[in-house]
């Protein structure tokens, strides 16, 4: 046996105790708590009518997640709060109905969640590593998340595969080469959102300049889910401006209905 099929062989298992349970009514699981980590009250108020399906992720990460090395064992405890509430305000950003790139998803972070928060947007989860998007493809399954698809992938090669309204990103790659991979997959006005710590700022000003070589874009830095999360989650959003992929002109240059003011002749 290949090391890779024996690897995979031994991690179904801890996905596999599972799969009972995911088919069942959601409402009617058993109430785990991930790594004994109990969900704090804001959760129930963030999920909502998905808590059920989200504790069935954080119990999938605390166990064959952790198992697999997918995430450590030291953030089981704060699973909730640092991983999957802090993803989930990122909802705020994206209308209903969008399609959304996840690049480097992971062990599904924010992709999941988002997926799994709000239905009715649908979801690509872009990963390279294959232990990764073997893990990623059994969550989809167990947890019956029709709008989610899993793609494996590096996001500089997804260029005329992938079209999206939103690309997000968490604990990726710094904002310039993020946004190398990311504004190519995005449709005109798409917005890629990266979260990021408090660097956010000072890394979006070192990036300003190189960031609207890549594709005209205008970028901000946006704090979301105040009195959701603790501290409110960071995002710089950059979203793409102009398909001309030249500077975009200036109002000032411009006469009534668009068209491009003349020079004065002398
Ligand atoms: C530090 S992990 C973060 C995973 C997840 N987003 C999270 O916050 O837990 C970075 C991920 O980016 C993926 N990655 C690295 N280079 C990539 C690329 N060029 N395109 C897409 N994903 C990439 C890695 O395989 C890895 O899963």
């Amino acid at each position: 046996m290949t090391p890779s099929r024996d690897f995979a062989s031994r991690a179904l298992g801890p996905v596999e105790q599972y799969r009972g349970e995911a088919q069942a009514d959601p409402q009617s699981a058993p109430e785990r708590s991930a790594g004994n980590a109990v969900p704090p009250d804001r959760a129930h108020e963030l999920f909502g009518a998905s808590m059920p399906v989200m504790r069935r992720y954080a119990d999938l990460l605390a166990d064959a997640g952790v198992q697999r090395g997918l995430i450590g064992p030291r953030e089981v405890p704060r699973l909730w709060e640092r991983h999957l509430m802090n993803c989930a305000v990122v909802e705020e950003l994206i209308p209903r109905g969008a399609e959304v790139v996840d690049v480097g998803s992971g062990a599904g972070l924010p992709g999941v969640v988002l997926g799994i928060l709000r239905p009715d947007l649908s979801v690509t989860l872009l990963e390279p590593l294959l232990r990764r998007t073997v893990f990623l493809q059994e969550c989809v399954e167990l947890l019956e998340l029709e709008n989610v698809a899993v793609r494996r992938g590096r996001a500089e090669e997804m260029k005329k595969e992938l079209r999206a309204d939103f690309v997000t990103a968490r604990a990726v790659a710094p904002l310039t080469r993020l946004a190398g991979w990311a504004l190519p997959l995005l449709r005109p006005k798409g917005s890629l959102l990266a979260m990021k710590g408090e660097q956010a700022e000072s890394e979006l000003e070192a990036a300003r300049a190189d960031l609207s070589k890549q594709r005209p874009c205008v970028a901000d830095v946006i704090r979301v889910g105040r009195g959701k999360v603790d501290p409110a989650t960071t995002v710089v959003r950059v979203t793409v401006t102009s398909e001309s992929g030249r500077s975009t002109t200036s109002r000032s240059q411009r006469a009534p209905g668009g068209r491009k003011k003349r020079g004065r002749k002398r």
